[in-house]
């Protein structure tokens, strides 16, 4: 297993960076491009390791994809253009592939087989099979369909009503992809406002799709037109230099073209709270489909904060690097009503509570979040591990720029999945 040594005890951090596409919007991009007729042209898309798996998946659904200089150009046939795979789908790591995936492929008259890594061998399916055989899908795997290797055979979808009983835009998506082809409409009402990736590029790919605070309706049968998509910058992979900013002394960063739509800046909202020195710049038209824009960000005093309710969906993957924040900060944070994140690539409580430790935080898990009492010196000396989980890497990674003696990090690999040049960009920010 790789292990790298990390950079530590830094004195400063400045400079202007443009981070990767964002994850979300570029699986989301691949996906409508092939559901699209005509050409789909994506620029400033993640090659990160998920996103490349979402895209060889459509290639083995005999979707026309290619690789131009940096774009991605898609000639998508429609629903219909999806071919029945000769072999078994492989999402690797992404839980957002195989979500989402089950709900497109709910509606198509044809069997496949989705398989994962060891990880996605862990997570919940029944939150998407269970509403998508309600609709009319057929579909089974281990545990009663709950856990992969899955197989499934679209059916002739009904629309329906459903309640989301978990606040996640995976299992909302996946409903309204098969929405989109069912007979009838589609309601879906949300516990909690997700991230609304998919509601837009619907539009942006000239369908149909209402929403109203937490109801969402979709009309079935439509057909989506091919389009350009520009990817804004992945504000999940700009919260470690957020981060990093606000504890690293003499840091001054900027992160330009980054998406800040708002049911993603649950993080930039936690650390204004928490008296962090961050200013930020919308630069997009105000028509462009996902909003962007560019963060400053400044070494600051922090104080600690309560993060509960419905900002969670919000900040959901930037947790782990908010619990390191939390560590820097004067007084007791407590984070709760986030058990999603037993249900991530880890057990996000326990990997971030145990990493951390070894650091020389005080941190304890809870039964739905975690409790940090700061403002802790990080001491470091000793060797950390990503668990095989990117969020948990980065983290690490940034908590040993402040630790005074030198970090190991076990398992970097896991790094590309959302950000293949994490540890370039952070040579870049020291070195300037
Ligand atoms: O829809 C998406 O692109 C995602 C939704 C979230 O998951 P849940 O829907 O499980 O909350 C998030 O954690 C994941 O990184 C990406
Ligand atoms: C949870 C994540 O992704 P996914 O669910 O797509 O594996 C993540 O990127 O933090």
């Amino acid at each position: 297993m790789e292990i790298v040594e990390l950079p530590y005890n830094v004195e400063a951090l400045s400079g202007k960076l443009a981070v990767p596409g964002d994850k979300s919007i570029s699986h989301r991009s691949i996906m409508f491009g092939a559901l699209a007729k005509g050409k789909t042209t994506v620029t400033n898309f993640l090659f990160g390791d998920d996103c490349i798996s979402t895209m060889r998946i459509f290639q083995q659904l005999g979707v026309e994809i290619e690789v131009v200089e940096e774009s991605i150009v898609i000639h998508g046939n429609g629903f219909d253009g999806l071919k029945e795979p000769k072999s078994i789908l492989d999402v690797g790591n992404s839980g957002t592939t195989i979500r989402l995936l089950l709900g497109i492929l709910a509606g198509r008259p044809f069997h496949s087989c989705i398989i994962g890594d060891e990880s996605i061998a862990k997570r919940p399916m029944t939150r998407v099979t269970i509403p998508l055989q309600e609709m009319g899908a057929y579909i089974d795997g281990r545990q009663g369909g709950d856990l992969t290797p899955l197989s499934i055979r679209g059916g002739d979808l009904q629309g329906m009503t459903y309640q989301l009983p978990v606040a996640s835009a995976q299992v909302k998506s996946a409903i309204l992809l098969a929405g989109i082809q069912a007979q009838g409409e589609t309601t879906v009402i949300e516990k909690e406002r997700t991230r609304d990736h998919t509601e837009r590029m619907i539009r942006h790919f000239g369908g149909v799709v209402e929403s109203n605070d937490l109801t969402i309706r979709i009309p079935g049968e439509q057909t989506l037109v091919g389009t350009d998509v520009f990817v804004p910058g992945d504000i999940s992979s700009a919260a470690f230099w957020l981060v990093a900013g606000a504890i690293v002394p003499n840091a001054k960063l900027t992160l330009k073209n980054v998406g800040l739509n708002e049911t993603r800046t649950g993080i930039i909202e936690a650390m204004k709270k928490m008296g962090a020195n961050i200013t930020v710049s919308i630069t997009t038209e105000p028509n462009y489909f996902e909003p962007i824009g560019n963060i400053t960000v400044q070494s600051s005093t922090l104080k600690s904060t309560v993060i509960d309710g419905d900002i969670i969906p919000r900040l959901i993957d930037e947790i782990p690097v908010i619990a390191l924040l939390a560590t820097q900060a004067e007084g007791t944070t407590v984070i709760k009503d986030a058990e999603e994140l037993k249900v991530k690539e880890t057990n996000r409580i326990d990997t971030v509570v145990n990493e951390l430790k070894k650091l020389g935080a005080d941190i304890e898990a809870t039964h739905d979040g975690m409790i940090i009492r700061g403002k802790t010196r990080l001491h470091g000396g000793c060797t950390v591990s990503s668990h095989g989980d990117h969020r948990i890497g980065m983290m690490l990674a940034i908590a040993a720029l402040i630790c005074q003696e030198g970090v190991k990090l076990e398992d970097t690999k896991s790094i590309s999945i959302s950000y293949p040049e994490f540890f370039n960009d952070m040579e870049k920010l020291i070195d300037q």
